[in-house]
């Protein structure tokens, strides 16, 4: 093609996104005034505020970022052209100028190929800086031309310098990652894949993509992502946004379940207990136990009547509502609302008259009637029930071993159930407890990222949120780091009731560089799992091993690495053992080098300090690891946690080290 038709073309583009841009901004305004006028136009107030809620998301949805393009390809089928974007854009008649990315003709974008054309002639990738469009590649699928992962713009996307927090992945999505993000909503999936596969930006863009698909049902259910800390919730927490979608949940499993505040610590012993899938039966016997079978009549005093209930129809309500196999709480409403019954049917038969509901009320206070209940089905709250556990764990019988509950066992039982001082793994039995008693609404779709690292019972905790739901497990086995961390995913999904789940492997790396991959796979030998290695798509980065001997010192050089790595553009990240972090954070502050903490996205510093135990998920230009002998002594899982950490790096990784590198890795 001679130049100068390039460059028409280019400036066809340009026009068409500028045109699209201002659409956008009509799509907005007409939104905007429709947010101002609603409650003039609507009957009522309750209207009002559906219509201006609705519209204000609207307003939301329809934000334009100048910094990323409004589309990113174009696909040539017959004699349309379609630009692919990260929203509809319609022109003022309402013909589209701009297709959403999750539309079901875009999907020829991700998928499309010679073997496979979907009536394509020329798929077509614009390259950008900055908002603005400044090239274009084609794929003449027609003629046989397929560029695959050697694409120009999908390898400057792959090795753009990270600043800031995730970027979504919508102009380059695979095929394979495809696959997974337009699964149906229906099907329930884990994806094992190496670090830097995609299985974050995988989980996000299906969260988007069953959004647009199923809006109305979803919105109403709800969205839920399940992420390991706060540091990586606000890494992940622009990317849903940038793609219209403000409304998902985003939590840790501690702000998910955290009833009641933290104020105490387990020992690691009892924390591995308490997050034992044994647990659960624990607390399941100890609550059902509660039940007495009724020997005595409830008498009650009405007046100038007498009402009486006979232990043998009392027995018959309990037997019956225990066999309903319902709920604690809700069986205890249950016989409660029968017993009551009982008392209305002699009432009516005596008077001729039906009671009114003030009548209906009294009865099922009446102290007779409590008095039953708190025998037959006594109350219980979540918290006593756990307390009684803890106080006696004897309960458990044969459920535990002698040293188990004496692991769990309190020293000194609390006065009150509210003066306990609770720990976060009784956090997660408080949750079993309460969904022992009554059910937890379900999410319509729950995606958990780092799962590997989940408990049983924390699992148990999503699996009563997604009951009703379908989930997407994300995570690799080689990174559990948690003492119950388990070696194979169908124990997990077990407990995260979807023992049906398909794994599905991810093994192409987008993040770390192939030389930083091959230094990590010396690990996984030893990790004690079985899962494929990556393969990096990256040939470029660079690695260095620092030995350091006196007269010099592992801080002075660590300082050094992140004063070289200053020299190159993009984050910076110096990862070390958490015993380590404030004394490197003195140095950097001493020698004048701004810095952040993980879970500040926004901060303008480059250099940011990770403690190894928060670095999961996170990526950073260039790693400066800090003694990884000290990362691996540091918790029984150390090594997994050292595969953690040299997988951040997406261009530079340096390790420093005095001490001996670890066996692996020597
Ligand atoms: N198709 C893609 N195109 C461009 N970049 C991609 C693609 N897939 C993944 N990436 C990028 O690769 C990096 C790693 O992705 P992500 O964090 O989702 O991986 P992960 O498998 O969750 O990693 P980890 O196991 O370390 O948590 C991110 O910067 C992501 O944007």
């Amino acid at each position: 093609m001679p130049a100068f038709d390039l460059d028409t073309e280019l400036a066809a583009e340009r026009h068409h996104l500028s045109e699209s841009r201002a659409a956008l901004g009509r799509m907005r305004g007409r939104a905007e005034a429709l947010f101002s006028t609603g409650d003039k136009v609507a009957g009522d107030a309750y209207t009002a505020e559906q219509l201006g809620r609705h519209m204000a998301r609207r307003v939301k949805e329809l934000a334009d970022d100048p910094t990323t393009p409004l589309f990113f390809g174009r696909l040539d089928i017959e004699e349309s052209a379609y630009h692919v974007g990260r929203r509809h854009v319609t022109d003022d008649a309402g013909e589209p100028m701009v297709l959403d990315w999750r539309a079901p003709l875009s999907r020829s974008f991700y998928r499309a190929s010679v073997r496979d054309p979907q009536g394509v002639s020329v798929r077509r990738r614009f390259g950008f800086v900055r908002g603005e469009l400044t090239s274009f590649e084609d794929e003449h699928l027609d003629r046989g031309e397929e560029l695959g992962t050697k694409s120009r713009i999908l390898t400057a996307e792959i090795e753009r310098p990270r600043v800031g927090p995730m970027r979504d992945i919508v102009a380059t999505i695979q095929p394979e990652q495809d696959e997974l993000v337009r699964a149906e909503l229906t099907d329930s999936i884990c994806v094992q894949g190496a670090p830097g596969t995609g299985k974050t930006a995988v989980g996000l863009h299906r969260a988007a993509f069953l959004l647009y698909l199923h809006r109305e049902r979803l919105r109403r259910s709800g969205v839920l992502i399940v992420g390991p800390n706060t540091a990586f919730l606000s890494y992940i927490s622009a990317v849903l946004p940038a793609l219209g979608e403000v409304e998902v949940h985003q939590s840790t499993v501690d702000e998910l379940i955290g009833r009641v505040p933290v104020r105490a610590v387990d020992s690691p012993a009892a924390a591995l207990v308490k997050n034992d899938a044994r647990m659960a039966e624990v607390l399941r016997r100890t609550l059902w136990s509660r039940l007495t079978k009724p020997t005595d009549p409830i008498m009650v005093s009405d007046g100038s009547y007498r009402w009486r209930i006979d232990a043998e129809p009392l027995r018959r309500i309990v037997d019956e509502a225990r066999r309903e196999g319902l709920p604690y709480a809700v069986g205890r409403e249950r016989v409660k609302a029968r017993v009551v019954g009982l008392l209305q049917r002699q009432s009516e038969y005596r008077t001729g008259n039906s009671p009114t509901d003030g009548w209906l009320r009294r009865m099922s206070k009446v102290a007779p009637v409590t008095e039953f209940l708190e025998k037959a089905w006594p109350a219980v709250t979540p918290e006593s029930l756990v307390a009684e556990v803890l106080t006696d764990p004897f309960v458990a019988g044969d459920l535990l071993t002698a040293e188990e509950q004496e692991a769990i066992r309190w020293g000194k039982p609390p006065r009150t159930v509210k003066a306990s001082k609770f720990t976060a793994a009784d956090l997660v039995l408080i949750d079993e407890a309460a969904g022992l008693l009554e059910r937890e609404a379900s999410f319509g779709h729950v995606v958990i990222d780092e799962a590997q690292d989940l408990s049983p019972m924390q699992a148990r905790a999503i699996a009563r949120r997604s009951e009703h739901g379908s989930i997407t497990v994300l995570g690799d086995l080689a990174q559990g780091t948690a003492p119950w961390a388990a070696p194979e995913w169908p124990e997990i999904l077990n407990h995260l009731g979807k023992p049906q789940t398909r794994v599905v492997p991810l093994t192409v790396g987008f993040r770390v560089p192939a030389a930083v991959v091959e230094l990590a796979n010396r690990l996984l030998p030893a990790l004690g799992v079985n899962v494929p290695e990556a393969v990096s798509l990256r040939r470029d980065g660079d690695l260095v091993i620092v030995p350091v001997a006196p007269p010099s010192d592992l801080d002075t050089e660590t300082l050094a690495e992140i004063t070289a790595a200053l020299t190159h553009e993009g984050s910076v990240a110096v990862i070390a053992a958490d015993a380590a972090v404030e004394r490197l954070r003195g140095h950097l502050t001493a020698a004048g080098i701004e810095h952040a903490t993980p879970d500040d996205v926004d901060s303008e510093a480059r250099v940011t300090v990770v403690p190894a135990t928060v670095v999961k998920g996170l990526e950073y230009d260039h790693v400066v690891v800090h003694e990884p002998a000290d990362i691996v002594a540091a918790e029984p899982k150390g090594l997994n946690r050292l595969y953690v950490v040299l997988t951040r790096a997406v261009s530079r990784l340096s390790v420093v080290h005095a001490k001996p590198l670890p066996a692996p890795l020597a």
